[in-house]
């Protein structure tokens, strides 16, 4: 179990979230929507521990145990993880060198995983990461690596964003993947198709969790509300009247 416990974290002189609380448990995944600026993004940092997103009151609790001052590096040994949109740190290797870094895995089981995501292993394997690579391709080598890792608690930030639609249903394939092995899934998404294949929802408006529950009914009240929102500007900030 995972979860945010009141959360208040200021960046610059913008305080982005504002009471924030939100609950995970093991083997489900949840979408978060929200218009932009609303504070999606902060959240997945704020789980990650990414050192400028430490909150300033409220605590981040996982397992039972309070994870909120632990960073980045301490969070990932405890199998916290993030899918970056890209794997830039690694340019220059290999994809099958890439996917066996430091894990027991081969360059066949690596082919392996390539194929959950939608990569065909004799194409990609030998390939090296660098501009050639598309984006969707290197979110879904991203994706394999995450994959790989077995992890227990995953935020993919926006896995839809530059992959095509035929393609969301290779991403919902390896959320699916990651439920069976135990993992919490956070899928901050703009996607409805990726939405609806979440178990739960949650609605983030001006730094709060405004609305949570199943993903069908939160879609629905972001269509009907938030696109008009009269009361928050394209920022996220609340227009005061
Ligand atoms: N370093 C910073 N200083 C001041 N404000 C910041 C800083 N970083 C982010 N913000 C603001 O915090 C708010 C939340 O940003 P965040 O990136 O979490 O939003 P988001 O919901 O992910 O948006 P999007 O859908 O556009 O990606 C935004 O208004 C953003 O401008």
């Amino acid at each position: 179990m995972l979860t945010v416990e009141n959360v208040f974290l200021t960046l610059g002189h913008k305080q982005v979230l504002r009471g924030l609380n939100l609950s995970f448990e093991k083997g489900k995944a949840y979408g978060i929507i929200g218009q932009n600026g609303a504070g999606k993004s902060s959240i997945a940092y704020l789980l990650m521990g990414l050192e400028r997103y430490k909150p300033d009151k409220g605590k981040i609790i996982f397992g039972g145990e309070d994870i909120t001052p632990l960073s980045v590096y301490e969070r990932a040994k405890r199998g916290i993880t993030l899918a970056w949109q890209e794997p830039a740190r690694f340019e220059g290797l290999s994809i099958k060198d890439f996917l066996t870094l430091g894990n027991r895995y081969s360059h066949e089981e690596a082919g392996e995983y390539l194929k959950l995501v939608g990569l065909d292993p004799e194409r990609y394997l030998n390939r090296e990461i660098d501009d050639s690579l598309s984006g969707g391709e290197r979110k879904r080598v991203e994706m394999a690596s995450v994959l790989m890792v077995k992890p227990e608690v995953v935020i993919l930030d926006e896995p839809d964003s530059g992959i095509d639609i035929g393609s969301y249903e290779k991403v919902v394939q390896v959320v699916d993947h990651l439920k069976k092995n135990g993992s919490i899934v956070v899928v901050i998404t703009h996607n409805n198709i990726m939405l609806k294949s979440m178990d739960y929802a949650y609605l983030i408006c001006n730094g709060v969790a405004y609305r949570e529950g199943a993903p069908g009914d939160i879609q629905e009240f972001y269509e009907d509300k938030c696109d008009s929102c009269a009361f928050v500007d394209e920022g996220g900030e609340i227009i005061e009247a």
